[in-house]
């Protein structure tokens, strides 16, 4: 997957290779771009925005120089622009396993009051634009956004992970949170480990783990139990 980011922050993405990001960018399975959108401005000033049209607070980003800076980082190949905005759709665990598949992801980092909605539009007519929101917060700009989108779909690439099945099993892969987990030592601070857990018994052990998910989810997030198609639950499961 190749991903590119275009952004008046380039610094601001830079964590993008560390750690797992910048293994799997070593590895060869994600190659990223990052470019400075100051690059096709034309003034002294470099200016990126302007005041809106019918008044209002804040400054607009100039469709000019997002046009120039878009069409040379897409160049002729196919991909998916991604916008990050607090009025896009909601970005989910479904919308990263999508992004998985796609094979070159370009982000476009809005600061300001946005992007003028004609890039949007314009680059909407010759390829799948994607004006989405990581939660109901308000965020100076995309980039922080943009760390947190391109995590979540790397991580889903074969061979980043060192052990695949996680990303399967992951939080909200069954739809639920995950519930609590323990490790050594058994007793902490006058705490201790759930008996189930070092009882060996698989089946009560998976029990248990359900249990507290659908607790927890219960209690934390009860829009994603009601999301929940009616085969998901079993009659064990509808105590909660
Ligand atoms: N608040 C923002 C400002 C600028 C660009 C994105 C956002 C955003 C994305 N998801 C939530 O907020």
């Amino acid at each position: 997957m190749r991903i590119d980011v275009v952004t008046i922050f380039p610094g601001y993405l830079a964590p993008l290779r560390e750690a797992l990001l910048g293994r799997a960018i070593e590895a060869g399975l994600v190659e990223l771009g990052v470019h400075d959108l100051r690059d096709w401005t034309h003034d002294v000033h470099q200016a990126v925005d302007d005041s809106p049209y019918g008044g209002g607070p804040g400054m607009v980003m100039r469709p000019q120089v997002w046009g120039e800076a878009l069409d040379a980082v897409l160049g002729d190949a196919p991909a998916r622009l991604v916008v990050p905005t607090p009025a896009g759709r909601p970005f989910t665990q479904a919308t990263a396993q999508a992004w998985a598949g796609e094979e070159r992801l370009v982000f476009a980092c809005g600061r300001y009051e946005g992007i003028d909605q004609r890039v949007v539009d314009a680059y909407a007519q010759r390829m799948p634009v994607d004006e989405v929101s990581i939660g109901d917060y308000v965020l100076v700009g995309g980039e922080v956004a943009v760390l947190v989108m391109v995590e979540a779909v790397v991580r889903l690439l074969p061979g980043v992970l060192g052990n695949p099945v996680s990303a399967q099993e992951d939080s909200f892969s069954d739809g639920l949170l995950e519930g609590p987990a323990y490790t050594r030592p058994v007793s902490w601070r006058g705490l201790d480990v759930p008996d189930v857990l070092r009882s060996g018994n698989h089946a009560a052990i998976a029990r248990w783990r359900r249990d507290r998910a659908l607790e927890r989810t219960a209690a934390r997030r009860p829009d994603l139990l009601d999301a929940l198609p009616d085969h998901a639950l079993d009659r064990t499961d509808r105590a909660f």
